[in-house]
């Protein structure tokens, strides 16, 4: 043996040299920033753009139902804004902004956002679906990033900050012209492309705005400052919304906006490092949906507060019913592993995992016991305990998920696992080294047949391995389990009198023939063995354990005998209503499986 370094990674051959790094493009730097010693104590300001930013970018944009149930939806979770379209780009947009108003859908206290361009026909028709509305909010953006400048408007920077103020002016004067008083009109701008954009030339544009818009403490501006297509480090963004915040005039009536994209993958952590730079509310999707890797994901944002005990605001206490509906109305699948919502995110598989999760739910229904027994109610006890649980960053109970795939069970699955799901599923509470076999047995299988084992399938193995006589293999999820083994318990009596050796009487069957045998023993276990001596078979008990499986007069018990065999140590396995039946049994296991 001889030790070495590894093989250093190799060029790849891709053309990197074709981009630049983004500091190269705008500056971002604050020596003397604050936000990363800020932490975060109370939910943002959210606006859903499910409707409109999610919309944008499906390929079959939703249709007037679909977007009415993710309406509905976003209400009953407690969004209070939420921008439901683009009402110049279509008909189907203008209809369903009207439909909102002529059903009587919108509750008072929910504002609805509209988005346009800043051009005169789009901003009047705009205007023109939000008359009735009890709140709404006209959201008109132009980009300002020098690409933007050059490539899609050809124009400089004083005409492009000039299409910012004219079209505020523009809303404005429509809004005037439409809208009545029972109207609560709101105004919001964005400076698209902001984390390319030179930050003195937003604050520029941004400032000539809110001159035409004049807010004061009764007329809030929304300054929204997206990350368009995300470029750079979350704490990039963080710098750049931090100066902002800084550099505004009438900061304490600007509600300054995240729109965060997620093109490297960071949007959710580009959302919460400028929240902490200043940054008051969040422009996102839920599950992420929107355009090209997606909006911000606003039910991961929401769950991140909730795990650091932050109220989200939010109602996410269903999230399967929040997925349903998002994924019946955009088509599209939220895959496995997105946080908080995915099929397997609170899923373990392998053993290290599931033995830390095993222990760790018996250690925390051990405190709520604690909790319990000073007197707090099941609820209170399980609020007092605050949640700790290895590799489960939040209780699924608390959006709605059970329990039951918490551990689930293949190749890579230990004893852990294996026996939570005997204890959760069968209320089984294998002894150690029993644990250990079985799991082997288990590894076994998976090692030959590959996949998962389910909880099904798991019990039919360990009913197969230790409990097979046809009064258990009638059980439910055990049809069709042949019976094997040589010896069979057919009945035991015990008579004993104090102080003297227990007489046991056996009828059991030995390859199909019944026998009866007779035999004495300081306890029913010591007379058990001696009797079955009789046929031949030599048992040492090593260790037994016992409990009961449920409570009350019918109660069943569960017997584990560790037995020496012949020269073999194994494991047996026993359940009757009567503990010492259940015990024989037990034996018998052990010694039909040496025997087998
Ligand atoms: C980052 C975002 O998500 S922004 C929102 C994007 N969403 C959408 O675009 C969905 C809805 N859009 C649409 O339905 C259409 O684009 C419409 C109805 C708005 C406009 O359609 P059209 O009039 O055909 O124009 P088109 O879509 O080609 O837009 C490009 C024109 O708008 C101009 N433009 C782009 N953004 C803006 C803006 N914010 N303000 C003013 N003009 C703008 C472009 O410079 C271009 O002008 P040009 O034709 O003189 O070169
Ligand atoms: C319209 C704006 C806010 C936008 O969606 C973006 O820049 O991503
Ligand atoms: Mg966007």
């Amino acid at each position: 043996m001889r030790t070495a370094l590894p093989a250093p990674q190799q060029p790849s051959g891709m053309p990197f040299a074709k981009y630049r790094p983004f500091q190269d493009t705008v500056i971002t730097d604050l020596p003397d920033r604050t936000w990363p010693t800020k932490r975060l104590t109370t939910a943002p300001r959210w606006l859903s753009t499910d409707l409109r930013d999610g919309n944008q970018s499906l390929i079959e944009p939703m249709g007037p139902e679909a977007k009415r149930a993710i309406f509905d939806l976003l209400v009953r979770i407690g969004f209070k804004e939420i921008e439901v379209g683009f009402p110049a780009a279509s008909q189907t947009d203008f209809d369903f902004v009207r439909s909102l108003v002529d059903d009587g859908a919108i509750p008072e206290d929910v504002t609805i956002s509209v988005l346009t361009q800043s051009r005169e026909d789009l901003i009047d028709r705009t205007l023109d679906a939000c008359v009735g509305i009890p709140r709404a909010t006209v959201h008109l953006y132009n980009a300002l990033s020098p690409l933007f400048r050059e490539v899609v408007f050809r124009m400089g920077k004083d005409d492009i900050r000039e299409l910012a103020v004219d079209g505020t002016r523009m809303v404005m004067a429509r809004a005037e012209k439409v809208l009545t008083e029972d109207t609560i009109f709101g105004y919001e701008y964005s400076p698209e492309i902001f984390v390319d954009t030179e930050r003195d030339y937003t604050l520029e544009v941004c400032e000539a705005v809110m001159g035409a818009w004049e807010p004061n403490e009764d007329r809030e501006i929304i300054l929204n400052l997206p990350a368009t297509v995300e470029r750079a480090t979350p704490n990039v963004y963080a710098d750049q919304i931090e100066w902002v915040s800084r550099h505004l005039s009438h900061r304490e009536h600007v509600c300054l906006s995240l729109h965060n994209h997620n093109d490297r993958g960071s949007g959710v952590a580009a959302a919460e490092l400028g929240l902490l730079a200043g940054g008051q509310r969040v422009e996102g999707c839920l599950f992420g949906h929107g355009e090209r890797t997606g909006n911000v994901d606003l039910v991961t944002l929401a769950l991140n507060l909730f795990s650091q005990g932050i109220d989200p605001m939010l109602d996410l206490s269903d999230i399967d019913e929040v997925r349903r509906v998002v994924e019946r109305s955009t088509q599209m699948d939220v895959p496995p592993r997105t946080p908080y919502s995915g099929d397997l995110v609170y899923t373990s598989f392998s053993g290290s995992h599931q033995d830390a999760i095993k222990k760790g739910f018996a250690a925390r229904a051990k405190a709520v016991e604690a909790r319990r027994a000073e007197g707090l109610e099941d609820d209170a006890a399980e609020t007092a305990v605050p949640w700790s649980m290895p590799y489960l960053p939040i209780d699924p109970h608390d959006v709605g998920r059970s329990y039951e795939a918490v551990v689930r069970v293949n190749s890579q699955s230990g004893k852990g696992g294996v026996a939570y799901l005997l204890k959760n599923r069968h209320n089984l509470d294998l002894p150690r080294r029993l644990q250990i076999e079985f799991s082997r047995i288990i590894q076994r299988h998976a090692d030959t047949y590959g996949g998962e084992i389910d909880a099904t399938l798991l019990w039919r193995i360990f009913a197969d391995e230790y409990l097979p006589i046809d009064a258990v293999i009638h059980r439910d999820g055990l049809e069709g389990l042949a019976a094997w083994g040589r010896f069979e318990l057919k009945g035991a009596t015990l008579t004993s009198t104090q102080d003297e050796d227990a007489i046991l009487t056996v009828t059991l069957t030995d390859e199909g023939d019944e026998r009866l045998l007779t035999a004495s023993g300081n306890g029913p276990v010591g007379a058990f063995t001696t009797a079955l001596e009789q046929t031949g078979v030599s048992i040492r008990i090593l260790d037994y354990a016992e409990h009961a499986l449920s409570e009350g007069r019918d109660a069943t018990a569960a017997s584990y005998v560790e037995c020496e065999v012949g020269g073999q140590v194994l494991w047996g396995v026993g359940l009757d209503p009567s503990i010492t039946t259940a015990s024989f049994k037990a034996i018998i296991s052990a010694v039909n499986r040496a025997l087998r």
